[in-house]
Protein backbone atom coordinates (compact mmCIF):
# COMPACT_ATOMS: atom_id res chain seq x y z
CA UNK A 1 0.00 0.00 0.00
CA UNK A 2 1.29 3.63 -0.84
CA UNK A 3 2.32 5.27 2.33
CA UNK A 4 0.04 7.71 3.90
CA UNK A 5 0.14 11.19 5.77
CA UNK A 6 0.15 10.71 9.76
CA UNK A 7 -3.63 11.62 11.24
CA UNK A 8 -4.42 14.51 12.46
CA UNK A 9 -4.59 14.09 16.27
CA UNK A 10 -5.01 15.98 19.65
CA UNK A 11 -1.44 16.06 20.38
CA UNK A 12 -0.33 18.48 17.52
CA UNK A 13 -0.60 21.21 19.82
CA UNK A 14 -2.44 24.68 18.70
CA UNK A 15 -3.91 22.18 15.94
CA UNK A 16 -7.57 22.36 15.35
CA UNK A 17 -7.83 19.05 16.58
CA UNK A 18 -6.41 20.23 19.83
CA UNK A 19 -8.56 23.02 20.33
CA UNK A 20 -11.72 20.44 19.55
CA UNK A 21 -10.45 18.17 21.90
CA UNK A 22 -9.20 20.38 24.60
CA UNK A 23 -12.87 22.40 24.49
CA UNK A 24 -15.57 21.80 22.15
CA UNK A 25 -16.14 18.38 22.84
CA UNK A 26 -15.92 19.17 26.72
CA UNK A 27 -18.29 21.53 25.96
CA UNK A 28 -20.84 19.00 23.64
CA UNK A 29 -20.60 16.91 26.85
CA UNK A 30 -21.56 19.64 29.51
CA UNK A 31 -24.57 20.41 26.93
CA UNK A 32 -25.35 16.65 26.69
CA UNK A 33 -25.49 16.30 30.76
CA UNK A 34 -27.89 19.80 31.10
CA UNK A 35 -30.08 18.59 28.19
CA UNK A 36 -30.77 15.42 30.67
CA UNK A 37 -30.88 17.40 34.04
CA UNK A 38 -33.90 19.50 31.97
CA UNK A 39 -35.91 16.63 30.94
CA UNK A 40 -36.10 15.51 34.55
CA UNK A 41 -39.70 16.37 34.97
CA UNK A 42 -40.50 14.86 31.70
CA UNK A 43 -38.26 11.33 32.59
CA UNK A 44 -40.55 11.20 36.04
CA UNK A 45 -43.91 11.88 34.37
CA UNK A 46 -43.03 9.25 31.73
CA UNK A 47 -40.93 6.34 33.97
CA UNK A 48 -40.93 6.88 37.16
CA UNK A 49 -38.71 6.59 39.95
CA UNK A 50 -36.64 4.52 36.84
CA UNK A 51 -36.43 7.28 34.89
CA UNK A 52 -34.68 9.61 37.12
CA UNK A 53 -32.51 7.35 38.42
CA UNK A 54 -31.48 6.31 34.99
CA UNK A 55 -30.70 10.32 34.17
CA UNK A 56 -28.61 10.28 37.72
CA UNK A 57 -26.70 7.19 36.30
CA UNK A 58 -26.10 8.59 32.71
CA UNK A 59 -25.53 11.92 34.25
CA UNK A 60 -22.86 10.52 36.60
CA UNK A 61 -21.10 8.52 33.81
CA UNK A 62 -21.02 11.66 31.27
CA UNK A 63 -19.28 13.30 34.01
CA UNK A 64 -16.85 10.76 34.61
CA UNK A 65 -16.41 10.73 30.64
CA UNK A 66 -15.86 14.21 30.44
CA UNK A 67 -13.13 13.69 32.89
CA UNK A 68 -11.42 10.95 31.09
CA UNK A 69 -11.40 13.22 28.22
CA UNK A 70 -9.72 16.15 29.65
CA UNK A 71 -7.27 14.47 31.88
CA UNK A 72 -5.99 12.54 28.66
CA UNK A 73 -7.21 8.94 30.02
CA UNK A 74 -6.21 5.61 28.35
CA UNK A 75 -9.60 4.71 26.03
CA UNK A 76 -11.24 1.75 27.23
CA UNK A 77 -13.12 -1.08 25.44
CA UNK A 78 -16.77 -0.44 25.01
CA UNK A 79 -19.33 -3.09 26.94
CA UNK A 80 -22.95 -2.62 25.84
CA UNK A 81 -25.15 -5.01 24.02
CA UNK A 82 -25.25 -3.29 20.38
CA UNK A 83 -23.68 -5.35 17.60
CA UNK A 84 -21.15 -2.85 16.45
CA UNK A 85 -18.99 -3.52 19.58
CA UNK A 86 -16.58 -5.98 18.63
CA UNK A 87 -15.31 -3.63 15.97
CA UNK A 88 -15.27 -0.47 17.88
CA UNK A 89 -13.13 -3.40 20.18
CA UNK A 90 -11.18 -4.03 17.39
CA UNK A 91 -10.22 -1.07 16.35
CA UNK A 92 -9.13 0.44 19.83
CA UNK A 93 -5.96 -3.33 19.23
CA UNK A 94 -5.27 -1.96 16.28
CA UNK A 95 -4.87 1.53 17.30
CA UNK A 96 -2.83 0.04 20.85
CA UNK A 97 -0.89 -2.19 17.83
CA UNK A 98 0.59 0.88 16.24
CA UNK A 99 2.21 2.30 19.39
CA UNK A 100 5.07 1.26 21.26
CA UNK A 101 4.45 -1.13 23.97
CA UNK A 102 4.48 1.05 26.93
CA UNK A 103 1.67 3.42 25.40
CA UNK A 104 -1.90 3.89 25.43
CA UNK A 105 -4.25 4.75 22.83
CA UNK A 106 -5.88 7.93 24.26
CA UNK A 107 -7.65 10.93 23.85
CA UNK A 108 -5.27 13.72 22.74
CA UNK A 109 -2.53 11.22 21.35
CA UNK A 110 -5.06 8.53 19.29
CA UNK A 111 -6.09 10.19 15.96
CA UNK A 112 -8.90 12.59 16.16
CA UNK A 113 -11.42 10.78 14.18
CA UNK A 114 -11.00 7.95 16.22
CA UNK A 115 -11.46 9.65 19.43
CA UNK A 116 -13.83 12.59 18.26
CA UNK A 117 -16.77 8.99 16.90
CA UNK A 118 -15.63 7.33 20.34
CA UNK A 119 -16.65 9.99 22.31
CA UNK A 120 -20.49 9.83 20.65
CA UNK A 121 -20.22 6.23 20.98
CA UNK A 122 -19.24 6.23 24.83
CA UNK A 123 -22.64 9.02 25.16
CA UNK A 124 -24.61 6.53 23.72
CA UNK A 125 -23.57 4.01 25.55
CA UNK A 126 -24.28 5.71 28.68
CA UNK A 127 -27.50 5.97 27.64
CA UNK A 128 -28.14 1.89 26.39
CA UNK A 129 -26.84 1.16 30.16
CA UNK A 130 -29.45 2.82 31.05
CA UNK A 131 -33.00 1.99 30.23
CA UNK A 132 -35.74 3.99 30.20
CA UNK A 133 -33.64 5.87 28.36
CA UNK A 134 -31.68 2.96 26.32
CA UNK A 135 -33.07 4.87 22.96
CA UNK A 136 -33.44 8.53 23.95
CA UNK A 137 -31.99 10.79 21.52
CA UNK A 138 -29.93 13.37 23.16
CA UNK A 139 -30.00 15.39 20.73
CA UNK A 140 -33.30 15.45 19.44
CA UNK A 141 -34.08 19.20 20.84
CA UNK A 142 -31.30 20.71 19.53
CA UNK A 143 -32.13 19.48 16.09
CA UNK A 144 -35.48 20.33 16.31
CA UNK A 145 -34.89 23.89 17.49
CA UNK A 146 -32.69 24.72 14.30
CA UNK A 147 -35.32 23.38 12.07
CA UNK A 148 -38.18 25.33 13.37
CA UNK A 149 -35.76 28.47 13.34
CA UNK A 150 -35.00 27.54 9.73
CA UNK A 151 -38.49 27.63 8.89
CA UNK A 152 -37.78 31.13 6.49
CA UNK A 153 -35.48 29.56 4.44
CA UNK A 154 -37.41 26.57 4.41
CA UNK A 155 -40.20 28.19 3.17
CA UNK A 156 -38.47 30.02 0.11
CA UNK A 157 -36.57 26.74 -0.88
CA UNK A 158 -39.73 24.57 -0.77
CA UNK A 159 -41.71 27.20 -2.84
CA UNK A 160 -38.53 27.80 -5.09
CA UNK A 161 -39.23 24.06 -6.01
CA UNK A 162 -43.02 23.93 -6.14
CA UNK A 163 -42.64 26.90 -9.22
CA UNK A 164 -39.79 25.01 -10.58
CA UNK A 165 -41.77 21.43 -10.77
CA UNK A 166 -45.07 23.39 -12.36
CA UNK A 167 -43.08 23.53 -15.95
CA UNK A 168 -40.33 21.25 -14.97
CA UNK A 169 -41.11 19.01 -18.60
CA UNK A 170 -40.47 22.14 -20.69
CA UNK A 171 -36.99 23.38 -19.51
CA UNK A 172 -34.24 22.42 -22.25
CA UNK A 173 -31.23 20.75 -21.52
CA UNK A 174 -29.36 24.41 -20.49
CA UNK A 175 -32.00 25.32 -18.32
CA UNK A 176 -32.08 21.74 -16.48
CA UNK A 177 -28.61 22.30 -16.17
CA UNK A 178 -29.13 25.55 -14.64
CA UNK A 179 -30.94 24.17 -12.30
CA UNK A 180 -28.90 21.40 -11.58
CA UNK A 181 -25.85 23.75 -10.99
CA UNK A 182 -28.41 25.74 -8.56
CA UNK A 183 -29.78 23.01 -6.52
CA UNK A 184 -26.35 21.30 -5.63
CA UNK A 185 -25.09 24.35 -4.51
CA UNK A 186 -28.15 24.71 -2.51
CA UNK A 187 -26.94 21.66 -1.01
CA UNK A 188 -23.32 22.20 -0.63
CA UNK A 189 -24.09 25.43 1.82
CA UNK A 190 -26.93 24.10 3.79
CA UNK A 191 -23.91 22.14 5.12
CA UNK A 192 -23.12 25.67 7.48
CA UNK A 193 -26.02 24.09 9.63
CA UNK A 194 -24.46 21.65 11.83
CA UNK A 195 -24.61 22.00 15.57
CA UNK A 196 -21.66 20.09 16.65
CA UNK A 197 -19.15 23.15 14.93
CA UNK A 198 -20.89 25.46 17.36
CA UNK A 199 -20.66 22.92 20.03
CA UNK A 200 -24.09 22.87 20.13
CA UNK A 201 -25.06 26.66 19.86
CA UNK A 202 -27.70 27.75 17.21
CA UNK A 203 -26.46 27.60 13.66
CA UNK A 204 -29.70 27.62 11.64
CA UNK A 205 -30.22 29.09 8.06
CA UNK A 206 -31.78 32.57 8.89
CA UNK A 207 -31.99 33.82 4.99
CA UNK A 208 -33.08 31.70 1.85
CA UNK A 209 -29.66 30.90 0.53
CA UNK A 210 -30.75 31.02 -2.88
CA UNK A 211 -30.38 34.97 -3.40
CA UNK A 212 -26.94 34.26 -1.85
CA UNK A 213 -25.54 31.58 -4.76
CA UNK A 214 -23.79 34.05 -6.76
CA UNK A 215 -22.23 36.00 -4.66
CA UNK A 216 -21.07 32.53 -2.89
CA UNK A 217 -19.43 31.61 -5.69
CA UNK A 218 -15.74 32.41 -5.18
CA UNK A 219 -15.94 30.67 -2.04
CA UNK A 220 -16.10 27.41 -3.62
CA UNK A 221 -12.40 26.21 -3.82
CA UNK A 222 -13.07 23.06 -6.10
CA UNK A 223 -15.76 23.42 -8.45
CA UNK A 224 -16.69 20.01 -10.26
CA UNK A 225 -20.08 20.34 -11.06
CA UNK A 226 -19.94 19.99 -14.58
CA UNK A 227 -18.20 16.78 -14.37
CA UNK A 228 -21.26 15.38 -12.18
CA UNK A 229 -23.48 17.32 -14.75
CA UNK A 230 -21.93 15.24 -17.77
CA UNK A 231 -22.36 11.66 -15.56
CA UNK A 232 -26.00 12.45 -15.33
CA UNK A 233 -27.31 13.65 -18.25
CA UNK A 234 -25.20 10.96 -20.38
CA UNK A 235 -26.94 8.60 -18.22
CA UNK A 236 -30.21 10.33 -18.79
CA UNK A 237 -29.56 9.94 -22.64
CA UNK A 238 -28.40 6.57 -22.56
CA UNK A 239 -31.40 5.01 -20.20
CA UNK A 240 -33.92 3.37 -22.12
CA UNK A 241 -37.57 2.48 -20.18
CA UNK A 242 -36.21 -0.52 -18.17
CA UNK A 243 -33.19 1.23 -16.87
CA UNK A 244 -32.67 1.98 -13.32
CA UNK A 245 -30.32 5.22 -12.47
CA UNK A 246 -29.65 5.65 -9.24
CA UNK A 247 -27.55 7.98 -6.63
CA UNK A 248 -27.19 7.51 -3.28
CA UNK A 249 -26.66 10.81 -1.05
CA UNK A 250 -24.58 9.94 2.35
CA UNK A 251 -26.78 12.52 4.41
CA UNK A 252 -25.16 14.81 6.96
CA UNK A 253 -27.27 17.12 8.70
CA UNK A 254 -30.97 17.23 10.08
CA UNK A 255 -33.05 20.85 9.77
CA UNK A 256 -32.30 22.62 6.75
CA UNK A 257 -29.26 21.02 5.38
CA UNK A 258 -31.75 17.88 4.95
CA UNK A 259 -34.40 20.05 3.28
CA UNK A 260 -31.92 21.35 1.02
CA UNK A 261 -30.53 17.41 0.12
CA UNK A 262 -34.72 16.45 -0.27
CA UNK A 263 -35.08 19.37 -2.51
CA UNK A 264 -31.80 18.08 -4.37
CA UNK A 265 -33.26 14.25 -4.87
CA UNK A 266 -36.68 15.67 -5.84
CA UNK A 267 -35.05 17.48 -8.53
CA UNK A 268 -33.56 14.52 -9.48
CA UNK A 269 -36.16 12.77 -9.81
CA UNK A 270 -38.52 14.88 -11.42
CA UNK A 271 -36.14 15.83 -14.20
CA UNK A 272 -35.56 12.30 -15.32
CA UNK A 273 -32.04 12.75 -14.79
CA UNK A 274 -32.18 9.35 -11.87
CA UNK A 275 -34.78 7.00 -11.46
CA UNK A 276 -34.21 6.48 -7.69
CA UNK A 277 -32.68 8.31 -5.23
CA UNK A 278 -31.15 6.18 -2.07
CA UNK A 279 -30.20 8.43 1.74
CA UNK A 280 -27.82 7.06 4.14
CA UNK A 281 -28.42 8.30 7.64
CA UNK A 282 -27.10 7.04 11.18
CA UNK A 283 -28.47 4.14 13.44
CA UNK A 284 -27.73 5.88 16.53
CA UNK A 285 -27.21 10.18 17.53
CA UNK A 286 -23.92 11.18 15.81
CA UNK A 287 -22.15 14.51 15.75
CA UNK A 288 -25.12 16.12 17.59
CA UNK A 289 -27.41 17.33 14.41
CA UNK A 290 -26.80 13.83 12.05
CA UNK A 291 -29.77 12.42 10.78
CA UNK A 292 -31.02 9.38 12.20
CA UNK A 293 -34.42 7.54 10.75
CA UNK A 294 -36.27 8.69 13.04
CA UNK A 295 -35.15 12.88 11.98
CA UNK A 296 -35.62 11.65 8.91
CA UNK A 297 -39.32 10.47 8.89
CA UNK A 298 -39.91 13.69 11.56
CA UNK A 299 -38.91 16.08 9.28
CA UNK A 300 -40.87 14.31 6.28
CA UNK A 301 -44.17 14.57 8.37
CA UNK A 302 -43.72 18.03 10.10
CA UNK A 303 -43.05 19.21 6.52
CA UNK A 304 -46.65 17.35 5.84
CA UNK A 305 -48.21 18.61 8.47
CA UNK A 306 -47.34 22.47 8.13
CA UNK A 307 -49.58 25.35 7.27
CA UNK A 308 -47.85 26.86 3.94
CA UNK A 309 -48.89 24.96 1.18
CA UNK A 310 -45.54 24.33 -0.48
CA UNK A 311 -43.90 23.30 2.26
CA UNK A 312 -47.10 20.61 2.90
CA UNK A 313 -46.81 19.57 -0.86
CA UNK A 314 -43.02 18.82 -0.34
CA UNK A 315 -44.00 16.64 2.39
CA UNK A 316 -46.65 15.18 0.46
CA UNK A 317 -44.23 14.30 -2.28
CA UNK A 318 -41.62 12.68 -0.19
CA UNK A 319 -43.89 10.75 1.63
CA UNK A 320 -45.30 9.93 -1.75
CA UNK A 321 -41.87 9.02 -3.05
CA UNK A 322 -40.69 6.68 -0.24
CA UNK A 323 -44.03 4.44 -0.42
CA UNK A 324 -43.25 4.03 -4.21
CA UNK A 325 -40.06 3.30 -3.19
CA UNK A 326 -37.89 5.88 -5.63
CA UNK A 327 -36.65 7.68 -2.14
CA UNK A 328 -35.23 4.45 -0.02
CA UNK A 329 -33.81 5.13 3.71
CA UNK A 330 -30.90 2.81 4.33
CA UNK A 331 -28.85 2.95 7.77
CA UNK A 332 -25.80 1.13 8.37
CA UNK A 333 -23.97 0.97 11.25
CA UNK A 334 -20.81 1.67 9.60
CA UNK A 335 -21.36 5.24 9.57
CA UNK A 336 -20.72 5.25 13.09
CA UNK A 337 -17.74 3.58 13.50
CA UNK A 338 -14.48 5.33 13.72
CA UNK A 339 -13.04 3.93 10.58
CA UNK A 340 -11.87 5.64 6.90
CA UNK A 341 -13.92 4.77 4.45
CA UNK A 342 -11.09 2.90 2.28
CA UNK A 343 -11.47 0.68 5.14
CA UNK A 344 -15.63 -0.18 4.38
CA UNK A 345 -14.72 -2.84 1.71
CA UNK A 346 -13.14 -4.98 4.36
CA UNK A 347 -15.11 -3.74 7.12
CA UNK A 348 -18.48 -3.49 6.13
CA UNK A 349 -18.85 -5.37 2.42
CA UNK A 350 -22.30 -5.49 2.22
CA UNK A 351 -22.38 -1.46 2.41
CA UNK A 352 -19.80 -1.33 -0.02
CA UNK A 353 -21.59 -4.08 -2.17
CA UNK A 354 -25.00 -1.64 -1.76
CA UNK A 355 -22.86 1.90 -2.49
CA UNK A 356 -21.58 -0.15 -5.99
CA UNK A 357 -25.23 0.10 -7.17
CA UNK A 358 -24.89 3.52 -7.57
CA UNK A 359 -24.58 5.69 -10.51
CA UNK A 360 -22.91 8.88 -8.21
CA UNK A 361 -22.80 8.49 -4.48
CA UNK A 362 -22.88 12.23 -2.68
CA UNK A 363 -21.53 12.39 0.70
CA UNK A 364 -22.40 15.22 2.37
CA UNK A 365 -20.22 17.29 5.25
CA UNK A 366 -17.44 17.71 6.43
CA UNK A 367 -17.23 14.55 8.45
CA UNK A 368 -17.79 12.52 5.73
CA UNK A 369 -14.84 14.32 4.07
CA UNK A 370 -12.37 13.57 6.80
CA UNK A 371 -13.21 10.06 6.53
CA UNK A 372 -13.26 9.92 2.52
CA UNK A 373 -9.42 11.64 3.50
CA UNK A 374 -8.77 9.08 6.45
CA UNK A 375 -8.56 12.58 8.16
CA UNK A 376 -4.90 12.76 7.31
CA UNK A 377 -2.00 15.47 6.72
CA UNK A 378 -2.22 15.82 2.95
CA UNK A 379 -0.65 18.22 1.18
CA UNK A 380 -3.48 20.41 -0.26
CA UNK A 381 -2.21 19.71 -3.92
CA UNK A 382 -2.20 16.08 -3.54
CA UNK A 383 -5.22 15.02 -5.76
CA UNK A 384 -8.24 13.90 -4.19
CA UNK A 385 -8.53 10.37 -6.25
CA UNK A 386 -5.04 9.63 -4.29
CA UNK A 387 -6.41 10.52 -0.97
CA UNK A 388 -9.13 8.32 -1.46
CA UNK A 389 -6.80 5.67 -0.92
CA UNK A 390 -8.56 2.62 -3.35
CA UNK A 391 -12.10 3.88 -1.93
CA UNK A 392 -14.12 3.79 -4.96
CA UNK A 393 -17.30 2.22 -4.63
CA UNK A 394 -18.97 3.99 -8.05
CA UNK A 395 -18.15 7.36 -9.16
CA UNK A 396 -18.70 9.81 -5.82
CA UNK A 397 -18.18 13.76 -5.01
CA UNK A 398 -18.45 15.48 -1.75
CA UNK A 399 -20.10 18.73 -1.49
CA UNK A 400 -18.59 19.97 1.88
CA UNK A 401 -18.10 23.38 3.46
CA UNK A 402 -14.64 23.71 5.09
CA UNK A 403 -15.32 23.19 8.59
CA UNK A 404 -11.77 21.22 9.76
CA UNK A 405 -7.95 21.03 8.70
CA UNK A 406 -7.53 18.59 6.12
CA UNK A 407 -7.98 19.86 2.49
CA UNK A 408 -6.52 17.78 -0.77
CA UNK A 409 -7.14 18.63 -4.71
CA UNK A 410 -6.30 21.99 -5.01
CA UNK A 411 -4.50 24.10 -7.19
CA UNK A 412 -0.23 24.78 -6.33
CA UNK A 413 -0.15 27.97 -4.39
CA UNK A 414 -3.91 28.14 -3.60
CA UNK A 415 -4.16 26.74 0.02
CA UNK A 416 -0.62 28.13 0.65
CA UNK A 417 -2.29 32.06 -0.12
CA UNK A 418 -5.01 31.59 2.34
CA UNK A 419 -2.99 30.19 4.96
CA UNK A 420 -1.29 33.68 5.44
CA UNK A 421 -4.37 35.89 4.57
CA UNK A 422 -7.05 34.24 6.73
CA UNK A 423 -5.41 31.61 8.61
CA UNK A 424 -8.93 29.97 9.48
CA UNK A 425 -9.56 29.54 6.16
CA UNK A 426 -10.23 25.92 6.85
CA UNK A 427 -12.32 25.95 10.05
CA UNK A 428 -14.87 28.96 9.78
CA UNK A 429 -17.07 27.25 7.38
CA UNK A 430 -17.14 30.01 5.25
CA UNK A 431 -15.52 27.90 2.25
CA UNK A 432 -16.98 25.13 0.61
CA UNK A 433 -15.95 22.05 -2.42
CA UNK A 434 -17.63 19.76 -4.93
CA UNK A 435 -15.42 17.32 -5.72
CA UNK A 436 -15.70 14.59 -7.82
CA UNK A 437 -14.04 11.38 -8.55
CA UNK A 438 -15.08 8.86 -11.17
CA UNK A 439 -12.43 6.17 -11.49
CA UNK A 440 -13.35 2.75 -10.46
O1 LIG B 1 -21.75 18.24 10.11
P1 LIG B 1 -20.40 18.22 9.50
O2 LIG B 1 -20.31 19.10 8.28
O3 LIG B 1 -19.91 16.83 9.20
O4 LIG B 1 -19.41 18.86 10.53
C1 LIG B 1 -19.06 18.24 11.70
C2 LIG B 1 -18.17 19.08 12.51
O5 LIG B 1 -17.56 18.40 13.51
C3 LIG B 1 -16.17 18.34 13.33
O6 LIG B 1 -15.92 17.00 13.07
C4 LIG B 1 -15.40 18.90 14.45
O7 LIG B 1 -15.81 18.62 15.69
C5 LIG B 1 -15.76 19.16 12.18
O8 LIG B 1 -15.07 18.47 11.27
C6 LIG B 1 -17.05 19.72 11.73
O9 LIG B 1 -17.03 21.00 12.13
MN1 LIG C 1 -22.83 16.62 10.89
Amino acid sequence: MATVPVSLAGRFQGSFAYFTIKDRLPQILTKVIDTLHRHKNEFFEEHGEKGIEAEKNTISILSKLRNELQTDKPLVPLDDKLCDVPLWNQYLEYQQNLLDGNEQPSWFQSPWLYVECYMYRRIHEALVHNPPLDDYDVFKEAKVQSFFESQQAIIALCTYLQELLKNIEDLDEKQLQEEFFRLLQVSLWGNKCDLSFSAGEDNFQKASSLKALDNLKTFILVDDTEDIWSLLINSKKRRTSKDVTRVDIVLDNAGYELITDLVLADFLLSSKLVTEIHFHGKCIPWYVSDTTKQDFNWTVKQLQSANNRWISRCGMNWEGSIKKGVFVYHDHMFWTLPHEFCSMAQVATDLYTELQKSHLIIFKGDLNYRKLTGDRKWEFTVPFHQALNKFHPAPLCSLRTLKSDVQVGLKPGQGEQFVTSEPDWMICGKYGVVQFDASL
